[in-house]
């Protein structure tokens, strides 16, 4: 890899650890001011990785921080749906302005873009690439205190772009009890290290499930290996995540921000600890 066009790089077998990152990270539009950006990643599909994200923008928007979010996740959106989002972005002469949500989270998606929400898209990785680049330098964001980039699950090209092309300030890796998730967090670990990303820990979802009779946790998927493989990876635990029928409702419908249930309280939490990293 030659500095400053690590564009074509392959990062697992670069020998220079991503040295040109910083150079190559392209700027945001004019009219953007965005002063934290952090990526919800996963190692793996249907772990919950839009979910968290969505929860942590709502969370953050309680808090009464500007926040956006970025679905970066192109060939899966689920963002909008779950804020109940459908109008496209404004188009002016100078760029995009993103639609907001009832609660004002600043939402780019390409499904915003399509002529119909369950239109499939059907694009190569270079195609992919281009479209987030162009979330970052063509939309006007405004004046941002958080931008969320909800990441497609894995370590392909997509995440590759985000992490070569934007100021990625902190990465939270999201993931479920099982084994097999364990080991792809240890992949999306060693791919934010090889990118020089800093991550801000671990987030378990699904982690288990609370009786409505008794309050009893249940261990749905058997005992939560969070800390242990927090530990293993080397990252801080954010917390676990307990499964909620409520959630996955406002979701469908399109009413994320009304969502007032336990798993907010955690998501305030993992903001707090966040803050306490920087
Ligand atoms: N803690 C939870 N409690 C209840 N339902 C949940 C929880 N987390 C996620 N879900 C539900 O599980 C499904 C998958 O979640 P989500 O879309 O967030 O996963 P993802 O990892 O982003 O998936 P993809 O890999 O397709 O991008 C959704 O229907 C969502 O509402």
């Amino acid at each position: 890899m030659t500095t400053g066009t690590c564009e074509t790089c392959n990062p697992s077998t670069c020998d220079k650890t991503c040295e040109a990152k910083g150079p190559t990270t392209i700027p945001p539009h004019e009219l953007s001011n965005i002063k934290r950006v952090i990526g919800i990643m996963s190692g793996k599909g249907g772990v919950g990785k839009s979910s968290v994200t969505a929860l942590l923008a709502v969370a953050l928007r309680r808090s009464g921080f500007e926040v956006g979010i970025l679905d970066a996740d192109i060939t899966g959106p689920s963002i909008p749906r779950m804020f109940g989002v459908r109008r496209p972005p404004e188009g002016t002469g100078q760029g995009m302005i993103p639609p907001q949500s009832p609660k004002g989270v600043r939402i780019m998606s390409l499904n915003l873009l399509l002529p119909h929400e369950d239109d499939p898209v059907i694009w190569r990785g270079p195609l992919i690439g281009g479209a987030i680049k162009q979330f970052w330098t063509d939309v006007i964001w405004g004046d941002l205190d958080f931008l969320l980039i909800d990441l497609p699950p894995g370590t392909s090209d997509a995440p590759l772009t985000v992490l070569q092309s934007l100021p990625v300030d902190g990465l939270i890796i999201v993931s479920s009890p099982q084994e097999l998730a364990q080991m792809v967090v240890r992949k999306a670990v060693k791919m934010a290290a090889l990118m020089n990303v800093k991550i801000l820990g671990l987030v378990e979802n699904m982690s288990y499930a609370v009786c409505p009779d008794c309050g009893k946790e249940i261990y749905i998927f058997g005992p939560s290996r969070a800390e242990e493989a927090a530990a293993e990876a080397g990252i801080p635990l954010l917390g676990s995540l307990p499964l909620d029928s409520e959630l996955t409702s406002l979701c469908d419908h399109g009413r994320v921000e009304e969502y007032r249930g336990p798993l907010l309280e955690r998501v305030m939490e993992f903001v707090k600890k966040m803050d306490r990293q920087e």
